[in-house]
C-alpha cells in the first residue's frame, strides 16, 4: 500500500465543547469524518468557565481516543485563546430558554456570548476562517458574530439548516419508499424554527416530480409540520433536544462544502447572510438552496417561487426581521 500522505493540519474550534452535541461530535471529528482521513486537525475546545473542567474531561477521552489524526487538543474559556489561527469555528455554546425567560434576556444573553465570539474571530482566526453557528437562535446568533467581525468576509458565515434540510429528505422518502439516496433538492428557507419552509416544489425523487408523487395536501401540510416540528417532538420524545443528528448534520455541512456533493446536480440548504436573493432583505442571515463553489456556498439562483412559497419565505423571513429589530434594539448589532 502507498504511504499515506497527510495535509496541513485544520484548526477547529468548537464552543459547547463540553455540552452534548460536543460529546457527539469531537469524537467523530477525530476519527476523520469531518476533513477525511488526510488531515489531522488541532482541536481547540471553547468552554464558558464554569464548564472548563467537565471540557477538560472530554479531553483526557479525546486523547485516550488515540486517533493518529488529532494534532493537538486545548481546553480554554478564552475565546481570543480559542480562535488564534482558527480556520473553522463551530459554534454550539449558547444561552439556553429557561422557564419564563424573556425573549430579550435570551436575546442579550446569547449577545453577551456571540459579540464578544465575533470580535475575537475578526482579530486572531486565520484569514480562510469559516464560521457555522447551531447555538439557537442560530439565525441571529450568527448575524450578531458577523456584526462584530467587519474584517470577515460575509460568506464565511453560516447558521445550520442541514438538520432540518437532513430531516426533510428523511421524511420524504420515508413517504415515496425510496432509499434517501433518491432524493434531490429539497429546500429549507428562512429561519432555523418553526416558521421555516421546507419545500419540495423543486424536489425530485427517482428523478420525478416529488409533488406529483406526494400531492400538494401532504407536501403543504403534514410533510411541513412534521419537519418544522421534529425538533420539539424529538425533545418531547427524549427529553432533550437532538444531539447525535445535530452532529451529523455539522460533519454534513463542513464535508459538503470542503468535498463537494455527491450529486452536483443536487443542492443542500444552509443559512447564510442573502445578499438580497429572492427578494430576502439584505443581512438577514437566511436559509437558501445551495451548492458548494469552491469551498464556499453559493445560493442557488433561478428557481421559480409560486403563490404558496413566497407566502412561507415571507413568513419566516418575517420573523428574522423582528429577531433583528429585537438584538438592534438592544444595541447588540
Ligand atoms: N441549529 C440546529 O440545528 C440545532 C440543533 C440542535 C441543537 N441546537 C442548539 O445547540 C445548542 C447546544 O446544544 P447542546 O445539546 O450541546 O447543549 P448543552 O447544554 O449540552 O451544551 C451547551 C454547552 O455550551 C456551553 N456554553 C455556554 N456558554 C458558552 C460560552 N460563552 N462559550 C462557550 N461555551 C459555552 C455550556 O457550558 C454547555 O457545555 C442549543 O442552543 C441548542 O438549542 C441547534
Ligand atoms: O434545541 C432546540 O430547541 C431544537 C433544535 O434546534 C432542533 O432543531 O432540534
Amino acid at each position: 500500500m502507498e504511504p499515506t500522505t497527510l495535509t496541513k493540519p485544520a484548526t477547529l474550534t468548537l464552543s459547547g465543547a463540553a455540552g452534548q452535541i460536543g460529546y457527539s461530535l469531537l469524537f467523530r471529528v477525530a476519527a476523520g469524518e469531518m476533513f477525511g482521513p488526510n488531515t489531522p486537525v488541532r482541536l481547540r475546545m471553547l468552554e464558558a468557565p464554569q464548564a472548563v473542567r467537565a471540557a477538560a474531561g472530554v479531553a483526557m477521552e479525546l486523547q485516550d481516543a488515540a486517533s493518529p489524526l488529532v494534532a493537538g487538543i486545548e481546553v480554554t474559556a478564552d475565546p481570543r485563546v480559542a480562535f488564534e489561527g482558527a480556520n473553522h469555528a463551530i459554534l454550539v455554546g449558547a444561552r439556553p430558554r429557561t422557564a419564563g425567560m424573556e425573549r430579550s434576556d435570551l436575546l442579550e444573553g446569547n449577545g453577551a456570548i456571540f459579540g464578544p465570539q465575533g470580535e475575537a474571530l475578526n482579530d486572531v482566526a486565520a484569514d480562510d476562517i469559516r464560521v457555522l453557528v447551531i447555538g439557537n437562535p442560530a439565525n441571529t446568533n450568527a448575524m450578531i458574530a458577523a456584526a462584530h467581525a467587519p474584517d470577515v468576509p460575509r460568506d464565511r458565515f453560516t447558521a445550520l439548516t442541514r438538520l432540518d434540510h437532513n430531516r426533510a429528505v428523511a421524511q420524504l422518502a420515508a413517504r415515496t419508499s425510496v432509499n434517501v439516496r433518491e432524493i434531490k433538492r429539497v429546500t429549507i428557507w428562512g429561519n432555523h424554527s418553526r416558521t421555516q419552509y421546507p419545500d419540495i416544489r423543486h424536489a425530485t425523487v427517482a428523478g420525478r416530480p416529488a409533488l406529483e408523487m406526494v400531492g400538494t395536501e401532504w407536501a403543504e401540510g403534514v410533510f411541513i409540520e412534521t419537519v418544522a416540528q421534529r425538533g420539539g417532538a424529538i425533545i418531547e420524545a427524549r427529553g432533550g433536544s437532538s444531539v447525535a443528528s445535530t452532529a451529523t448534520a455539522i460533519i454534513d455541512h463542513v464535508r459538503d462544502r470542503r468535498f463537494g456533493l455527491s450529486d452536483p446536480e443536487d443542492w443542500t440548504s444552509t443559512a447564510l447572510i442573502s445578499d438580497g436573493s429572492y427578494g430576502v432583505p439584505e443581512g438577514l442571515v437566511c436559509s437558501y438552496p445551495v451548492r458548494p463553489v469552491d469551498g464556499r456556498w453559493e445560493i442557488v439562483q433561478g428557481l421559480a417561487i409560486d403563490e404558496f412559497s413566497r407566502t412561507k419565505i415571507d413568513a419566516s423571513v418575517a420573523e428574522l426581521e423582528e429577531e433583528r429589530a429585537a438584538v438592534q434594539a438592544l444595541g447588540l448589532i
